[in-house]
């Protein structure tokens, strides 16, 4: 095998590897037929609007489908009558006549337009809006489970395709079959055979575009499944950027992305096929349409059985005619995409969060901060424990550490006791409440919690810091800064606490982003503190510095300190050791030191490696 050969296949494996790292949900059956239920759902966020607006929308469409359908009659008695018998002042009265029926008719569109822009932009903000609500809402558990790439798409993407079905689709259809049936009715009543003559071609035209339209629907689908494909490793690829590049992998990634562009240009390029492919369709369909009506309409003219105004009149309802038709096929292929918009976007309103308040739920009184685990048992996925039998009972205002190897089980109790997920045996009880008896709010706004992860959100240092309590004042926001050593390098920054921090505060070392999470622990003044290896990124002057701000941000509180590093725990009331998801040991590190167990170890082990690493 050749050299080159060879590189193509090694970059080929690395491809499929990436590939594999990136699977992406697709969302993807769109074919979906047609369900009421999907419509009531849709129509039910239309309700609130209808009363008001659907009686001048109805009114403005009456009068528009009028209008449009009286000008071939016009043009008819203009040719028969005023032409004919070289009458000026009836022709200028018919031509005037026109003139008014389109502005008429002009202003009816344009108002009716309009107000169902307005009802289909309101329908769009309210089910946005409760998407939103309602993902805010969802637990843990949801979020476990999915990319955020699918969830964005079913926020942005299928409620924009809801959303050209609502402003355009749903009147227009009304329109096309005020109208439709309109001009056949006129047709008939002018000459029938030449009106049945003439309607051999709409099953022709009504099959054409809605199987076309449908295929084509489906491949600018794809391209939109394929475009959120490249969205979410887009993101991925921009969150994860500092990593890729540190493992040289900027190739794979773009090896991979490649392919997935090819995937999309090809989609594309179908779709735009296909599209080129309909209006020859259409118009080999229509200028049969008027073949007919030429041929079979002549005929008649010379047999006397119509006037040349009804023939010409005929002409003008024909083109008219084709619109309508049209788009009801396309009306029928936009449907059936929206029917399964909905269902998607329903589908996220109907899910329930695993962690759910019961109907019964109280607030949380304000608490003293004891704490009781009692027969913990819990499991991320059926079968396997991440907690056994854990029993704890903490005292309000005292110290725990979590201590234990990587995965031993630390960070689930915290996620326990704030009530991201719920326990599978066992209860918590704070001050005597189970936290499943109380609203999630008043549990979660009593117990702050600095996070490993410490998420910045974009916005000034302020309003980071105030994130914790949105009503406290600039003084308080500062004074809290200040116990937490954060003041000294804010003041620092250029524009001091209005510096702008961009989402994930990437200006920020990791330290000091560390330090505006505890400023924002400290102002929301929680009772009970969580700090998830929370002194991991701080260097150890720093960490000299804010162990006396800990010890304020900590006085009174009960707390629970998650770190990796012992040194950082020393001083906690008790000391409780995980692993594999049980305690194995409790005391205070005194007492552990001298039960020379596992604790005694973990000090020894880190002992060796602060040795050997100076
Ligand atoms: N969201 C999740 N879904 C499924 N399993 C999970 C999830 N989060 C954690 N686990 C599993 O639960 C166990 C306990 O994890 P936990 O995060 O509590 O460990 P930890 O002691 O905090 O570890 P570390 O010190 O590395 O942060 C691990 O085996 C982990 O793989």
């Amino acid at each position: 095998m050749s050299a080159q050969s060879n590189k193509k296949t090694e970059s080929a494996e690395a491809t499929e590897q990436v590939k594999s790292r990136f699977v992406y949900q697709d969302d993807e059956d769109m074919d979906k037929g047609f369900d009421w239920v999907q419509v009531k759902r849709v129509g039910k966020y239309m309700r609130p609007y209808a009363r008001q607006m659907v009686p001048i929308i109805l009114v403005m469409m009456v009068v528009g489908a009028i209008t449009k359908l009286l000008n071939p009659m016009l043009l008819a008695y203009a040719i028969d009558h005023a032409i004919k018998e070289k009458d000026s002042t009836q022709l200028l009265y018919i031509v005037a006549g026109m003139l008014g029926l389109y502005i008429v008719q002009w202003l009816a569109n344009n108002y009716r337009i309009r107000y169902t822009n307005l009802i289909g932009q309101r329908v769009i903000y309210d089910l946005r809006d409760d998407l939103f609500s309602h993902v805010q809402q969802l637990s843990f558990r949801f979020f476990d489970k999915r990319p955020a790439g699918a969830i964005l798409v079913r926020i942005t993407n299928y409620v924009n395709s809801l959303q050209d079905l609502l402003t355009n689709g749903v009147v227009n259809l009304m329109i096309d079959c005020v109208q439709l049936i309109g001009i056949i009715a006129i047709l008939l009543v002018y000459n029938w055979k030449l009106g049945l003559a003439i309607m051999v071609t709409v099953p022709i035209m009504f099959l054409v575009s809605t199987k076309v339209r449908l295929r084509i629907r489906r491949a600018w689908q794809v391209v939109q499944v394929r475009t959120s494909r490249i969205n979410s490793h887009l993101n991925e690829c921009i969150q994860g950027i500092k990593v890729t590049q540190a493992y040289a992998q900027e190739q794979a990634n773009m090896d991979y992305f490649e392919e997935m562009n090819k995937d999309n240009h090809k989609a594309w390029n179908r779709a735009s096929t296909l599209n080129q492919t309909f209006n020859p369709i259409i118009e080999v369909t229509g200028a049969i349409g008027y073949f007919i009506l030429f041929l079979f309409g002549s005929y008649l003219v010379m047999r006397q059985e119509i006037t040349v105004g009804i023939l010409v009149a005929f002409g003008a309802y024909i083109s008219q005619f084709w619109e309508p038709i049209n788009r009801l096929g396309q009306m029928y292929s936009q449907m059936l995409i929206a029917m399964a918009s909905s269902e998607r976007i329903f589908e996220f309103i109907d899910e329930q969060p695993n962690v759910a308040e019961r109907q019964s739920a109280r607030p949380l009184p304000a608490i003293q901060g004891n704490i009781e685990f009692k027969g913990i048992e819990f499991e991320y996925e059926p079968g396997r424990h991440a907690l056994k039998r854990i029993d704890l009972n903490v005292k309000a205002g005292s110290s725990i550490a979590l201590v234990g190897h990587t995965g031993s089980g630390k960070s689930t109790i915290i996620n326990l006791l704030c009530r991201f997920y719920d326990v599978t045996a066992g209860s918590i009880r704070i001050d005597g409440h189970d936290i499943r008896d109380v609203t999630l709010h008043s549990l979660r706004s009593q117990v702050g919690i600095v996070l490993q992860d410490t998420f910045i959100f974009s916005g000034t240092i302020r309003d980071n810091i105030r994130f914790g309590r949105l009503d406290a004042t600039d003084e308080e926001v500062e004074a809290a800064a200040k116990a937490v050593r954060a003041h000294e390098f804010i003041v620092d920054l250029p524009q001091g606490y209005e510096t702008e921090v961009q989402e994930r505060g990437n200006v920020l070392s990791m330290g000091q982003r560390q330090l505006l999470s505890f400023a924002r622990a400290l102002l929301a003044d929680p009772r009970v503190l969580i700090l998830d290896e929370a002194t991991a990124s701080i260097d150890t002057e720093t960490e000299v510095k804010i162990q006396e701000a800990l010890q304020t941000l900590l006085a009174g509180r009960t707390s629970f300190i998650i770190a990796h590093r012992l040194s950082t725990i020393r001083h906690a009331d008790e000391i409780v050791v995980l692993d594999h998801g049980e305690i194995k040991e409790q005391g205070n590190h005194e007492e552990l030191i001298a039960k020379q167990g596992v604790y005694h170890g973990l000090i020894q082990a880190q002992y060796r490696f602060l040795q050997e690493t100076g």
